[in-house]
């Protein structure tokens, strides 16, 4: 079906407007309308509420930076603990792999369980796993235990990476939106931090592994009880299952009561006038499970989401969106580094590999600082279509880099040595131009694909999120899989010169089809994807609202 063919569907909404009005997404109508309703710029700041349950949900971020960035460490220290015998390759890389695997599988599945049941219900339910998957692999013996406890991980983590930037960027109002989710990036990078530093401090002691992957338990536990006891379920999704005056209860807190009383009536208004038009649109369709109840309503109406992602045209484009960026935010090989950067070290004769690519995961945590502070003021396409460039000159630079340095078999690696003028100077060289690409990733592209909410209406955000979050797994998957034999196959020149090439094809695709959704509403960036992917328009109504900040 063409994008027109599908727009009567979601268009209803336009009704009552007159012929040339419905044409325009942009009219004054529109503008007016929606400037009118959910004007924010009297806020200054998000308030503690808002504060305090980002930091609370952003634990999962943690949890999800910690056990991606402790596998490398945890690798190298296991020793002959497992199954009485030396970790073999294959056991290696089901280890490192299932938590992908996993985490690609869960995604799609707890994106159905989230509409159903709540946000909530999902990061207390990854929170369980998150502790069991810690427990079962620091007490196990077995090699099987292990990867058991890897997949548990895998499910908590594939859950948890999509449902928190949704909880956050649901909650949040429309100004803070990017920075507050943004939080959640922070935490995953700090746990890539911690993650390090932890397998750095315990990788000299007897069975210390055990501690490495045990110890992730603990902020989940903690995550799970303030959850449990002090966290509301999000107003848009309370909205949806009816539950109107607990979503202005919680929209009251967001906004400050008394302060901005309007806002919260506005809020509530936008999200049941987008609810009744999706309802209409799906009635006009006929759409299974309206009217009806029970459980085979609910899988009809399941299935019916799935095919409008795909079918109405604006969510199509949201989806189309969201995973260009995510598989974007994989596919430049970021993680590589973050995996087998201690590896590229210690080929090229750093003497303290493990600490050198601490320096990885820092700047990877100092830069998402930066784009914290910015991304709201610059905004997502901006951001990207500045940071993306740095990125490549990065990589180019590595590539050339690589090309000057003669690399030891990976079990000579230890006996590799900076002796030479020319093997002390390009290894630097291959470090700067690392952690230059590094800074370029975590001010764009290591964070922005997780705003993918925002781009969704609230009928198919839990599922389009999720799909988008697992192929940010699928390509996870395939850089984990396929970076040890690429160096091998092209040499790290041809590798890295690559990664350069889909970071430009990443650029190219953000300046053609990602428009600017800073600042907006929530239920206002639907407009911008109605008819088109409304780059132009998009960018000159942000200017006007910086303008009028
Ligand atoms: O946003 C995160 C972050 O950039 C992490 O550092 C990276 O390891 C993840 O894959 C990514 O999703």
């Amino acid at each position: 079906m063409t994008d027109t063919a599908a727009e009567p569907l979601i268009a209803n909404h336009h009704r009552d407007l007159p012929d040339d009005a419905r044409d325009h997404r942009y009219d004054h109508h529109d503008e007016e309308e929606v400037d009118q309703e959910v004007d924010e710029s009297a806020l200054v700041s998000p308030g503690p509420f808002i504060w305090g349950l980002t930091i609370c949900a952003g634990v999962s971020g943690l949890l999800f930076g910690y056990d991606t960035g402790v596998i490398s460490s945890t690798l190298v220290s296991i020793g002959s603990d497992l199954s009485s015998r030396p970790l073999s390759t294959f056991d290696k890389s089901l280890i490192t792999s299932c938590t992908s695997f996993f985490a690609l599988l869960a995604s799609p599945l707890t994106g159905i369980l989230a509409d159903q049941v709540g946000r909530k219900v999902v990061i207390l339910s990854a929170d369980v796993l998150f502790v069991l998957g810690a427990l079962l692999q620091s007490w196990t013996s077995t090699v099987g235990g292990m990867i058991a406890g890897r997949s548990i991980v895998g499910v908590a983590v594939g859950s948890a990476s999509f449902v928190v930037p949704l909880y956050i960027g649901e909650l949040s109002p429309g100004k803070f939106r990017g920075r507050l989710v943004t939080v959640s990036s922070l935490f995953i990078t700090g746990g890539q931090v911690v993650a390090y530093i932890i397998g750095w401090l315990f990788s000299e002691r007897a069975g210390g592994w055990r501690w490495m992957v045990g110890i992730g338990a603990v902020p989940a536990a903690v995550q799970f009880f303030m959850l449990f006891l002090f966290l509301p379920e999000t107003p848009r999704y309370l909205v949806k299952a009816g539950r109107k005056a607990k979503a202005k209860g919680v929209l009251q807190k967001v906004y400050g009561e008394g302060v901005h009383g309007g806002l919260v009536e506005a809020v509530l208004r936008r999200v049941e006038r987008e609810m009744l038009e999706e309802e209409d649109a799906a009635e006009g369709r006929g759409s299974p499970g309206v009217a009806k109840s029970g459980w085979k309503a609910k899988v009809e109406k399941v299935q019916d989401n799935y095919a409008q992602l795909v079918i109405v045209g604006g969510n199509r484009r949201a989806l189309i969106i969201a995973c260009m960026l995510q598989g974007f935010q994989q596919l430049c090989g970021f993680n590589s580094l973050m995996y087998f950067s201690a590896t590229i070290f210690s080929l090229v004769g750093f003497r303290s590999p493990t600490l050198t690519s601490l320096s990885i995961a820092l700047t990877n945590f100092a830069f998402t600082l930066v784009a914290f502070a910015y991304i709201d003021r610059i905004g997502r396409r901006r951001i990207l279509l500045w940071s993306i460039p740095i990125m490549v000159a990065g990589l180019a630079l590595c590539a050339v880099a690589f090309g000057f340095v003669t690399l030891p078999d990976e079990e000579h690696a230890a006996a590799a040595s900076v002796g030479t003028s020319s093997s002390r100077t390009w290894p630097l060289v291959i470090l700067l131009a690392m952690t230059t690409y590094v800074a370029g990733y975590a001010i764009g592209l290591g964070n922005v694909p997780w705003q993918q909410s925002e781009l969704f209406p609230l009928s198919v955000r839990s599922l389009g999120s999720a799909l988008a979050t697992a192929t940010n797994w699928g390509s996870n998957t395939l850089i984990g899989i396929t970076f040890l034999p690429m160096m091998e196959l092209f040499t790290p020149v041809g590798t890295f010169a690559l990664y350069a090439a889909v970071c430009v094809g990443a650029w190219v695709s953000v300046w053609r089809i990602y428009p600017e959704t800073a600042g907006l509403s929530l239920e206002d960036v639907g407009g911008v994807l109605r008819d088109g992917f409304g780059v132009e328009e998009s960018v000159r109504r942000f200017r006007g609202r910086r303008r009028g900040m």
